[in-house]
């Protein structure tokens, strides 16, 4: 059956032409390339915070947690502990099978395992930009530090480790989902952390920004230390992806310099496909596996990598 979706628009506020799609029962077997879809596998529109389904109360549980413990101290704690990169050794394909154990309480779009995420993703991209290989293996890794949750990276809890993230040192932007959580965070009240540049200067570059901990800074990581040869746009996407209050509602951009501003319009296209390809359509692993190991050699120096 091939029906018609209007799209007025997308999340970017572009004009979208209506899109011809074949349908089969659970399949949307696309005409052309990935079209967004009207909702999400609950039947609800994507990062849809407060509407009652049954993920909400779960998810707004998370945040108040999120928001209450990740402070500056916290964070720098973390990243001063997880940079030594002494957990584990082992190469990327062994991550991703870790993560068919993982499901993100923070997500009000997927309860499925993260492994099943990580190919949607790539796999929607693929479809898409054929020729941008970093772009298909950076969709396959940019979720691969949550493997923090597991006992051997020291189980932390999902509030370390998924959920949107936020800068800490200046000003919580009223942006970020659920805002009001920050009202228990011990840097609210604090003068040095709750101005609009806090710690930073006008345009330092993120880079030089602290980020809330989890698994995007972890990853990037990961990735930089073990000396990938993925481009900057890539390392940007993987550390930032969860930077929703930067990258989709605009918000500290004084922070910013211009190469970040160069990699957002990578990471705007990557999130396209990061959020709505989660649906419970599955993957045939076995199938693709072959062409993302060929990726991860050509990007990775070693087979093992340091976590
Ligand atoms: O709940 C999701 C999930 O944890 C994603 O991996 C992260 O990138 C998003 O920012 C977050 O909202
Ligand atoms: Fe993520
Ligand atoms: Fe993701």
């Amino acid at each position: 059956m091939t029906i018609l979706i209007e799209q007025a628009h997308d999340h970017f506020g572009n004009d979208v032409e209506e899109k011809k799609a074949d349908i089969n029962e659970k399949e949307l077997v696309l005409d052309g390339g990935f079209v967004i879809p009207h909702s999400n596998s609950f039947g609800h529109s994507f990062r849809n915070y407060d509407v009652e389904s049954e993920r909400q109360e779960g998810v707004e549980n998370f945040y108040r947690k999120n928001h209450t413990y990740q402070c500056y101290d916290f964070v720098k704690k973390m990243r001063e502990e997880y940079g030594k990169l002494n957990r584990a050794e082992m190469s990327i394909w062994e991550c991703c099978e870790l993560l068919n154990e993982v499901v993100d309480e923070s997500d009000p779009d997927l309860d499925e395992p993260q492994m099943e995420h990580l190919l949607q993703t790539a796999e929607a991209i693929r479809k898409d930009y054929p020729n941008q290989d970093w772009l298909h293996l950076t969709g396959l890794i940019h979720d691969l530090g949550k493997v923090l949750l597991l006992p051997s990276f020291g189980g932390l809890p999902q509030w370390a480790v998924v959920g949107d993230i936020f800068p800490v040192g200046c000003r919580f932007d009223e942006s970020n989902v659920h805002y009001k959580y920050f009202k228990e965070n011990p840097d609210y009240n604090n003068p040095a952390f709750n101005t609009k540049y806090g710690i930073y200067s006008e345009n330092c570059g993120l880079n030089n920004v602290m980020m809330s901990w989890g698994h995007d800074d972890y990853m990037y990581l990961v990735a930089k230390e073990n000396k990938t040869t993925l481009p900057s746009a890539a390392l940007f996407i993987i550390r930032y992806h969860s930077f929703y209050a930067m990258h989709r509602e605009g918000a500290y951009k004084h922070l910013m310099n211009d190469e970040d501003v160069e990699n957002l319009k990578w990471l705007h296209i990557f999130n396209k496909y990061d959020l709505y390809s989660k649906s419970k359509v599955r993957i045939d692993v076995e199938k693709v596996k072959p062409y993302y190991l060929s990726l991860i050699e050509k990007y990775f120096p070693t087979a093992k990598l340091r976590w």
